[in-house]
């Protein structure tokens, strides 16, 4: 039996992947992070060639996406098929089209189904689940909803800090992918009975103990 599902939404930078992470090892939970699925399909698309617009050829990839994740203690590895994909899904190439990807409906639907068999055969006493659509269309039942936001300035910064020199023009590319994602899914507002998290002023610590609050407010 699944146990507590903590679905966890918002804008590139708000904090989803590394708030969820802390939260979900310190509850002992299991830990989904749907957007490295929507990389690893669009690292497929490249490795083979495929226009990542070409949405017929990009539907197809998915039989083939081989999609597995390996908790360990020092974060999960990503894999496709054989293929350790872990590093090469955060290349810049990647998150410059990963939107192209994401925007295809029949790709959704399909992430969608893989997302909640995942969710169903988790084990764990719970499983935080982080994304963009996540407390919306692949478990609008979760019993802990939030939509983690921050102001756009603070998420630019905070992505910055996390690159290299030769990755300029992260605030662009932040801006740009949001607006793209924003089209196909509505992140920037709370769905009714989705608790809004603006960590602006918050350090990671105060944003990790404000999700722990929300989920011991649900047990
Ligand atoms: N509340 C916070 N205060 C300061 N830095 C934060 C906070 N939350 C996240 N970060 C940092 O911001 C960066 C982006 O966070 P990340 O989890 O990758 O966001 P997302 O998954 O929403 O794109 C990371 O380096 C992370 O450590
Ligand atoms: N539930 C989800 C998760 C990600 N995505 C797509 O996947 C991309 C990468 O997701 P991500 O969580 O790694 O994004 P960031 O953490 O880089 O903001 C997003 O820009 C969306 O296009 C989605 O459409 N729906």
């Amino acid at each position: 039996m699944t146990g507590l599902v903590v679905a966890i939404d918002g804008p590139a930078g708000s904090g989803k992947s590394s708030v969820s992470r802390a939260a979900a090892s310190r509850l002992g939970f299991d830990f989904l992070d749907t957007g490295a699925a929507y990389r690893a399909l669009t690292w497929l698309a490249l490795e083979r060639g495929v226009d990542p617009e070409d949405r017929d050829a990009v539907i197809a990839l998915v039989d083939d996406l081989g999609y597995a994740t390996i908790a360990t203690p020092d974060g999960t590895i990503v894999k496709v098929g054989e293929t350790d994909v872990t590093t090469a899904i955060r290349e810049p190439r990647i998150t410059a089209v990963v939107s192209d990807v994401a925007r295809i409906p029949e790709v959704r639907v399909r992430l969608t189904d893989m997302f909640r068999a995942m969710i169903a055969a988790s084990r764990e006493a719970g499983i935080v689940v982080e994304g963009r659509d996540i407390t919306t269309v692949v478990a609008p039942d979760a019993e802990v909803r939030i939509l983690l936001t921050a102001d756009e300035a603070v998420r630019v910064a905070r992505r910055s800090r996390e690159l290299t020199p030769e990755h300029a023009g992260t605030a662009t590319q932040l801006r740009d992918r949001d607006r793209k994602d924003a089209a196909v899914v509505d992140f920037m507002t709370a769905a009714p009975g989705v608790t809004t998290l603006d960590s602006t002023d918050l350090d990671f610590e105060q944003t990790v103990a404000a999700v722990l609050d929300l989920v011991e407010a649900a047990r």
